[in-house]
């Protein structure tokens, strides 16, 4: 698959969250959720001011030649910091795409890398990050993640990097290659899926405390055994949950970037 195609279904990815709807929490395209300072438009102008550093994360993976794939990963973390600084100058220094920008650009980069090496893109992330929790975490505490590593000992999303998102490997793409019917509905259950097993930074910061993430477990638990979004069961407690979301303020930015990472990988290996 070309450089071209890569980016163009990391781009499709970011785009098929946002619209993905009613989202608990999160921005879609019916309700802002616990965000008042964005909405979809800001979302749009977000993902496309991602375009050429897709482009270049696919061309970092398709140019590597070393045998230290962390060397690849400093090459990405480069464009990732100016990629940063070109999405908060769209949306007017609002984080939309932070997480993205690094999970979604490791996978941009090791599936292009896997095109010549034929390798597994999950293993090749889990070299690309080797040591990442050791070597980033633990000495500053001015981001969530950074705050959290102190107080709770989780290593958030560098964490799951250095793992090679087992969330996404094990859990999340085989649950939406076997589910059937609307687009939407396949995809709010695979966000929901996430959401029952996922530590999200971005929803232990918003509540405060290290317990709301078995809450959440728990909800996203009995929103699946109702059958999700195609019930109506399902359908009604998912706009409860929006409601109480957005009643105390709580997000899961982390959650939907892990769906974008699923619907990428989804794309690239024509599941979607
Ligand atoms: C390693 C970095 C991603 C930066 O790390 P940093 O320490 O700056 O950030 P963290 O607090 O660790 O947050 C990482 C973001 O990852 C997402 N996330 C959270 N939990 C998980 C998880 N379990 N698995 C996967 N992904 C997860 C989440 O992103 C989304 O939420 C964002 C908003 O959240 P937050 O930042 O907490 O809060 P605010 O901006 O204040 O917003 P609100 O509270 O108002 O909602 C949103 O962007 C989503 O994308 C976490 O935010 C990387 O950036 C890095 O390496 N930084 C250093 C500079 C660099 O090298 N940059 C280039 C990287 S290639
Ligand atoms: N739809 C969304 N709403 C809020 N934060 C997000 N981060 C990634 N996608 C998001």
């Amino acid at each position: 698959m070309a450089v071209e195609e890569i980016t163009r279904n990391a781009i499709k990815a970011l785009l098929y969250e946002v619209v993905t709807n009613p989202k608990p929490g999160l921005v879609d395209p019916v309700d802002v959720g616990s965000h008042p300072d964005m909405n979809v438009y800001l979302f749009i102008d977000s993902s496309l001011s991602l375009k050429s550093y897709f482009r270049q994360a696919a061309k970092i993976g398709a140019d590597f030649s070393g045998q230290d794939l962390r060397q690849m990963f400093e090459q990405l973390r480069q464009a990732g910091i100016k990629a940063e600084e070109a999405m908060f100058t769209a949306t007017n220094s609002v984080n939309t795409h932070k997480g993205a920008i690094f999970s979604l650009g490791l996978f941009v980069c090791a599936s292009s890398y896997c095109q010549n090496s034929h390798q597994d893109e999950f293993e090749v992330i889990q070299q690309m990050t080797k040591g990442l929790v050791e070597r980033d975490l633990g000495k500053k505490k001015d981001t969530a993640g950074e705050k959290q590593f102190l107080q709770y000992g989780k290593g958030g999303v560098r964490a799951e990097a250095e793992a090679g998102y087992p969330l996404v490997r094990d859990v999340a793409l085989p649950f939406l290659a076997q589910t059937k019917g609307e687009l939407n509905a396949r995809l709010l259950d695979t966000l929901m899926k996430i959401v029952s097993e996922i530590e999200d930074s971005n929803l232990i910061k918003r509540a405060g405390n290290i317990e709301v993430i078995s809450w959440a477990h728990n909800q996203a638990k009995k929103y699946l055994a109702l059958g999700g979004y195609g019930t109506q069961a399902g359908k009604h407690f998912m706009l409860e949950l929006n409601s109480i979301f957005k009643e105390k303020n709580y997000s899961l930015g982390g959650s939907a970037d892990l769906l974008i990472i699923t619907i990428f990988m989804a794309l690239q290996r024509g599941i979607l």
